[in-house]
């Protein structure tokens, strides 16, 4: 089975809200809202493939970020380790650069259902914490 290691970034302000961005209707998890990130590419760190995905997809400079979790999550034909991290550090502002709708969410009211499954850990811990 395929398997992905996957880079996330879990982008929130002094308000205490985070950026959501919607997954594209003919991706894997389609429509689903989700942490900006994506695939770490071989001979790259997590870090640095949180930095680049960011840039690319909601176009910030990250410059301030911590781990937050690991999480495994098989789904029905590929496995997906993703690599959570807080980002509370950045310049400019960020937007959906791929075109995807976008919004901001207070922590508090982020809801696991309208993430893809590998997500419900962490919107409930997220939620659980703010
Ligand atoms: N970015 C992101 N991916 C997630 C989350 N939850 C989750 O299960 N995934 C899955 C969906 C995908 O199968 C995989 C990462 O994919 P991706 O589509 O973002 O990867 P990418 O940005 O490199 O995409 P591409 O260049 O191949 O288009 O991880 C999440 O919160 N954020
Ligand atoms: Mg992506």
């Amino acid at each position: 089975m395929k398997h992905l290691q996957v880079a996330v970034g879990i982008i929130r302000n002094v308000h205490g809200e985070i950026f959501l961005t919607r997954r594209p209707p003919t991706s894997h998890m389609a429509n689903r809202w989700e942490f900006p990130g994506g695939k770490i590419e071989v001979n790259e760190t997590a870090q640095q493939a949180l930095v680049r995905e960011l840039q690319e997809e909601t176009g910030i400079v990250v410059t301030h970020f911590t781990p937050y979790d690991l999480v495994d999550h098989h789904y029905s034909d590929l496995r997906v380790t993703l690599h959570f991290f807080v980002v509370e550090g950045w310049q400019g502002e960020p937007y959906g650069r791929e075109g995807q709708p976008q919004r901001w969410v207070t922590q508090r009211e982020l809801v696991a259902d309208e993430f893809p499954p590998a997500n419900h850990s962490i919107v409930a811990r997220l939620v659980a914490e703010a």
